[in-house]
């Protein structure tokens, strides 16, 4: 099943809600919730589909350009990665459902290691995903995924070929696990943006690339104030308390946060504390 619809619909909010109603009943073991990335994962409250599922980041053939022969009676699972096999047969012995939220940043390929890895967990390797029911949650015209293919990519006609790479055989193998989705549901109604029909109606034109140059008018009255932008919205403004910005960096959005946490203190007459953490591993490579 896919649970689609623009950003803002309450997508997330059903898997979240579906969560607490399993847990409430004792089921919450029958379901997982996974996600493409880290942050996604955490809004639900889940881990990410590699950790979930044991998949290695880095592939057999780590360029993916080398090319395989097909038909000579290779075995797909030499091409793939599983670790730590029982404990994760162990994990999802009572798994029935299997959420995957953010579905636009999940690739073809991605998608092919999740339909191998629950058949061998599940060891039914005849059943796609191994009789795992599988709901995605997400909207294909959000961001595709880094570094693979778009599930809703077609895959170009066979070229008579007997040559083809892994990452090839990956994204095809993907493609057909994507085809089995044989129910849609669509979410239509605007939750996040309902107290601003204007703005949610320009962001649905921009999902759609059909934007108007009064869009982009719109859009740039609501840049947030900073040097290069002296007249844009100021955050600390009471009126903006609640409002919601969209930044590039993770380190632009931590500094909004603490800014807006020093204005909320305020305002509410409370004393903020900062919390200074330090870094005792060493991360080589990384700059702080
Ligand atoms: N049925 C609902 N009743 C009340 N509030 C809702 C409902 N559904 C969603 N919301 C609220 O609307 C906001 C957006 O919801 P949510 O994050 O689930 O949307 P989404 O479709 O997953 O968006 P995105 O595609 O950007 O991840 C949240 O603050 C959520 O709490």
């Amino acid at each position: 099943m896919l649970m689609t619809g623009p950003g803002g619909t309450g997508k997330t909010h059903v898997v979240r809600a579906v969560k607490e109603v399993m847990a409430h009943h004792n089921a919450a073991h029958q379901l997982r919730f996974l996600a493409p990335t880290g942050s996604a994962a955490a809004l639900i409250d889940g881990m990410t589909i590699h950790k979930g599922l044991g998949i290695r980041i880095e592939k057999a053939n780590k360029s993916g350009k080398g090319n395989r022969t097909i038909g000579e009676g290779e075995d797909l699972s030499v091409i793939m990665s599983v670790k730590n096999k029982s404990k994760l047969r162990e994990e999802w012995k009572n798994v029935d459902v299997l959420f995957i939220d953010e579905v636009s940043l999940l690739s073809a390929q991605l998608l092919c290691e999740v339909d191998y890895t629950l058949r061998y967990t599940k060891e039914k390797p005849q059943d796609w995903f191994g009789g795992v029911t599988l709901i995605f949650s997400g909207d294909l015209c959000q961001y595709p995924p880094v570094g693979g293919t778009a599930l809703w990519m077609p895959i170009a006609s066979n070229k008579e070929t007997r040559t083809i790479s892994d990452k090839e055989i990956h994204k095809r193998l993907g493609r057909m696990a994507w085809k089995t989705v044989d129910t849609v549901i669509d979410f239509w109604e605007q939750y996040r943006m309902k107290d601003d029909p204007e703005y949610a109606e320009a962001v649905q034109r921009l999902r759609t690339r059909t934007c108007t140059l009064d869009d982009v008018d719109l859009f740039n009255s609501r840049v947030v104030r900073s040097l290069d932008h002296p007249d844009g919205v100021d955050m600390g403004n009471a009126h903006y308390a609640d409002a919601a910005a969209i930044v590039d960096t993770n380190r632009l959005r931590e500094d909004l946060n603490s800014r807006k946490a020093v204005t909320n203190s305020e305002v509410k007459n409370r004393m903020s504390i900062v919390n200074a953490a330090q870094i005792s591993a060493l991360l080589t490579g990384v700059n702080y």
